[in-house]
């Protein structure tokens, strides 16, 4: 699905993404993680066509990305929600911007309020609800548009842990249910072992590795020693100070 060729982008003079390459399959998931500044979030914004890189390419489904894809559905880590519009409203905009009709929009929305478990919130305002109600309706909002692509940037860092497994089990139960492919960047070993089919680490704009969780998707996967285990290698793998370190072995 998503094909990542020698990707490069600079701000100005500082170059934060540096001939990456990469594939993910229709269906897959990854999760990106590395430390704060290493250029995942740019990354994601190429994969989203919010920026163009300077050279190399994304291809998705065969197509050079040049735009944004009306596919391609992004939650970013503040919500993005209209704080004007009820909860209801949120959800039903993107589908009036693209003409959809009435009847449409209210079997679309109410079928997507009722799979995330806020329809009683359907009329509350963004400033009446907790930062998981808010995520679920950021979610909401993404999902109506029947996205085959989901992108999200840390969308549950300001949750407490709690709720952030919630919000990480509900995306892992769409994933299943819709086979929707999607890439989260996240700073969380935790939540790269649980979402990530395959998990990146990036390090100063580059991949430094790959790894390919055969773990993931497992029934109660947090309670099992193989889940600390991937935790500890890859927090291991993060502790290395220099980028490129192929060698090292993750097994
Ligand atoms: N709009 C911008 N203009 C100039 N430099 C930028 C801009 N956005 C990000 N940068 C710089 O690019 C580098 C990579 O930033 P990016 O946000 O992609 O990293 P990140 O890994 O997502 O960081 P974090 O985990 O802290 O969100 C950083 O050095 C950052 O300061």
């Amino acid at each position: 699905m998503i094909k990542v060729e020698n990707l490069t982008f600079a701000y100005q003079a500082e170059t934060v993404v540096k001939e990456i390459n990469f594939e993910l399959n229709a269906g897959k998931s990854l999760a990106i993680i590395g430390p704060s500044g290493c250029g995942k979030t740019t990354l994601l914004y190429l994969l989203a066509a919010l920026q163009k890189p300077d050279s190399g390419a994304v291809t998705i489904n065969g197509k050079n990305l040049t735009q944004i894809r009306e596919k391609t559905g992004v939650i970013l880590q503040d919500y993005g929600l209209f704080p004007w519009k009820t909860v209801y409203k949120n959800l039903t905009l993107g589908l009036k911007i693209r003409g959809y009709e009435k009847y449409k929009i209210t079997k679309i929305v109410g079928q997507t309020l009722k799979d995330l478990k806020i329809e009683e919130l359907a009329n509350n305002y963004p400033a009446e609800l907790s930062g998981g109600q808010k995520q679920r309706v950021a979610i909401g909002r993404a999902l109506v548009l029947k996205p085959d692509l989901l992108l999200m940037d840390e969308p549950f860092s300001a949750l407490d842990a709690l709720t952030r497994e919630k919000m990480q089990n509900l995306i892992l139960k769409i994933h299943q249910q819709q086979k929707l492919s999607f890439v989260i960047v996240t700073h969380d070993i935790a939540e790269a072992v649980f979402l990530g089919q395959t998990i990146m680490v990036m390090q100063a704009g580059k991949v430094i590795k790959l790894i390919d969780n055969q773990y993931f998707g497992e029934e109660k996967l947090r309670e099992k020693a193989e889940f600390f285990l991937l935790q500890k290698k890859l927090r291991q793998l993060m502790q290395f100070k220099t980028a490129g370190d192929l060698s090292y072995e993750t097994k």
